[in-house]
Formats: structure tokens, sequence, C-alpha cells
């Protein structure tokens, strides 16, 4: 790519997943860094703003994925040497997380933002309705222009705790949102071709593609007792953010300025571009993973809404409910003659939508008893078909 070409991925870069390791966050064990996450709030509470006096082109969207709860719970109850015992694990974890909600709930509102703390295990994004339902109250909280700051939820998880490291959930909270960017801020500058903790000749990387798998051979594991992935995990986590059609930076947490200097288009770390772009990605994952559960038929306003405008399909415009299937499944949308013309993720199960066909969606609450969301399919979940 041109000098050119890479300042733009980070500039036009909306929607962005910050993600900062144990090391960083606690000061390698040492406790809260109050002042890098300040630092790091203050630079979050910039982008989403957007000013031009911070020579930004608008407003981001950010969401924070932060380690350190283990280290801080650890520092808090005195122990000195990490825990083998999972359940040991946990109680720290559930210790040193009040420290890190109450330490960013309290950096970000004195520069304006609101945050709201998440907590997501592996299994709530492997379970679709779960996905589903994470997906929507985070894009819920970005409108309300409040930054999420999300950990695992390691007092839940039995052995992901002894395995989980924050790379791979910045990785799948990047596909969650459908990111544009994830920065990965680390205690090193960025990739080099070995672990410069052992390799004093290692020269830095500037820039790769995620997924070259070259580029997997030369990460070692985590340099420091502290973090538990290490480079490996944050190449694999840029393959998984590219899934998605997100191109990931690995940066030193540190370096001044760096998330304003990225998303003014400075070339700072490692940029590790997406192959695909996003909508094509989307298609992708569309077409490769999931298996079509049923099928929805609509009307002929809903069919040139859909494929005229790339509107949501509201409930109204069904008009026949085809097999079984539970929210987050994977659906077709048929026009009257019976055509597909577009595949998505239904909000609704079969059952639901059979009481939904042709009702607006004022009626949803009454109908159900609930409401999940207005769209029987929303635009974003959705791909027109050729
Ligand atoms: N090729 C490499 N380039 C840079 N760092 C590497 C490489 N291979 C292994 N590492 C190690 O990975 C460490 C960063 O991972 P980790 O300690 O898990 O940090 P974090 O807590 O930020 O996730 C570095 O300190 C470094 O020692
Ligand atoms: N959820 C764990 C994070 C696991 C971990 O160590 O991750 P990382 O430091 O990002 O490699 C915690 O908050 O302690």
């Amino acid at each position: 790519m041109t000098q050119q070409e890479t300042s733009d991925v980070l500039r036009n870069a909306r929607r962005i997943v910050v993600k900062v390791g144990s090391s960083l966050v606690t000061n390698d064990g040492r406790g809260l860094d109050e002042q890098a996450i300040g630092e790091w709030c203050r630079q979050m509470a910039q982008l989403a703003e957007g000013s031009p006096e911070a020579g930004l082109n608008g407003r981001r969207e950010v969401i924070m994925v932060s380690s350190g709860a283990v280290a801080e719970g650890m520092k808090r109850l005195g122990w000195a040497k990490r825990p083998r015992e999972i359940n040991e694990l946990q109680a720290a974890a559930a210790v040193g997380q009040m420290g890190l909600a109450q330490m960013y709930e309290t950096k970000l509102r004195e520069h304006g933002l609101r945050s709201a703390q998440v907590l997501l295990t592996h299994a709530d994004l492997a379970d679709r309705e779960r996905y589903l339902n994470a997906r929507s109250t985070l894009l819920t909280l970005l409108q309300h222009q409040v930054l999420p700051v999300i950990n695992e939820n390691d007092t839940v998880v039995n052995d992901e705790i002894k395995f989980g490291d924050n790379d791979t959930l910045g990785a799948l909270v990047a596909n969650l949102v459908e990111a544009d960017l994830l920065v990965i801020l680390t205690d090193q500058k960025g990739l080099y071709t070995a672990d410069p903790r052992q390799n004093p000749n290692a020269e830095f990387v500037h820039e790769g593609r995620a997924g070259d798998r070259a580029l997997e051979l030369m990460a070692g594991g985590a340099g420091s007792s502290i973090g538990k992935g290490g480079m490996l995990t944050k190449i694999v986590a840029a393959r998984r953010a590219a899934g998605s059609g997100a191109s990931t930076v690995i940066a030193w947490g540190r370096e001044p300025d760096a998330l304003l200097r990225l998303a003014r288009g400075e070339r700072i770390g490692t940029l590790l571009v997406a192959p695909t772009q996003k909508t094509q990605a989307r298609k992708q994952w569309m077409a490769d993973h999931l298996q079509l559960r049923g099928a929805l038929s609509v009307d002929t306003g809903a069919a040139a809404k859909l494929r005229g405008e790339g509107k949501s399909l509201l409930p109204v415009g069904m008009t026949a409910i085809e097999g079984v299937f539970s929210r987050g499944d994977v659906v077709a949308i048929r026009d009257e003659a019976g055509a597909e013309i577009a595949r998505g993720l239904a909000n609704y199960s079969s059952a639901e939508a059979r009481l939904l066909c042709r009702k607006p969606s004022s009626q949803i609450e009454a109908l159900l008893g609930y409401m999940a969301e207005p769209e029987m399919v929303h635009r974003d979940n959705l791909v027109l078909s050729r």
C-alpha cells in the first residue's frame, strides 16, 4: 500500500476498538496506572468529539477492551505470585475489576464522557442470540455517546481464564460491532521480526497484511509474567478482525498521543491491513458460516425498500414465514414471486415472526410482551442477493 493509502485506512476509521493489556494497565503489576489510563481516556474523549482543533476529521465511535483485572486483584489481595488455582484467579479478577471500572469511569467522566462496563465471555459471542444481544447493546451505547469498557467475565468462565487473552476478545468485539480499526496497545512499539526481549537484532515491522501466516512465525509468547497473550495472540487477533474487514494497529501504549495521531493518519506502530472491505467481509461471512434456517416472504413495497434503498426489513412488510428458526439465525428473504432477494439475521424467532407478519413495529411489544428491535432484519445484518 502507498503511504497515502495506509494513512487513509487510519484517518477514515470511524468505529475503533482499543485494547490495552495487563502489563500496561497495571504498570507491570504494580497497581493501576492512573496516569496512563487518564491519557487514553483523554484521547478517547477527543476521538469521540472529533474536533477539528484536535486535527480530527469528525467523530469516532470508540470501544475500549481493557485487561488488568487479575493483576490489579492480585495487588489488592497482596498476592505476589499469580495463583494457579482457577478459583483464586477468578477471585482476583472480581476484586480487580472493581478497581478497573472505577478508574475508567472516573477518568472518562473527567473528560465529559459517560462509560459502561460490559463483561463478556467467549460463550456469549458463540451463541447466536446472545451475540445479537451483545451487539445491539454495544451499538445502543455508542448511539448514546457512551464509551463501553469491556473485559472478559473472568469470574464465570472456567477453562477460558487459563487461555483467556484479551487480544482475542478485542478481535471478537471488532467483529461484533464491525469496527473499522482495532488498536492493540502494548509494551512494545509493535511487531518485530523476533521477540525483542530475546533478540536484540530483531527488526521492526511497519506494515503487513492481516492473515499473513509469515507474521505468526515472527511472534512469540508473552514477554512478561503479567500479560497472557504475547505477540502471537495479537497477530492472530489481527487475522480475526480482518474477517469482518477491520485493520489492526499494534502500538506502544505509552507513545504520546498514540490514539489521536493514528486517527490523524500518522503511521505509528505496526499496521496490519485487512485485505477485504467491510461489506465484502460481511457477505463472505454470511455465505461461509451460516446455514439457512428459514425464509420470510415480503410484499412488493418491502422488496423495493430492501433492494432499492438499502433499508431494513420491518415486520409490516412480511407476508409469510417458512421454517423453524431462532433469533440470530440466518433466513432468506423472498419477493412475491418467490425469488430470493436477500439473506440476513432474524431478530425474532419463527414463532414470533408469524405473530408479527403485516403488523406495524409499534405493536411488537403488545403482541410479544417485549420488543427486541423494531426491525425483523436490520440492514446491517442483511446482504442483498445478486
Ligand atoms: N515478534 C515480537 N515482536 C514484539 N514483541 C514480541 C514478539 N514476540 C513476542 N513478543 C513479546 O510480547 C510481549 C507483549 O505481549 P503481552 O506481554 O501479552 O502484552 P499485553 O499485556 O500488552 O497483551 C512483548 O513484551 C514481547 O516480549
Ligand atoms: N481478563 C483478564 C485479561 C487476560 C490477560 O492477561 O490479557 P492480556 O494482558 O491482554 O494479554 C484480566 O482482566 O486480568
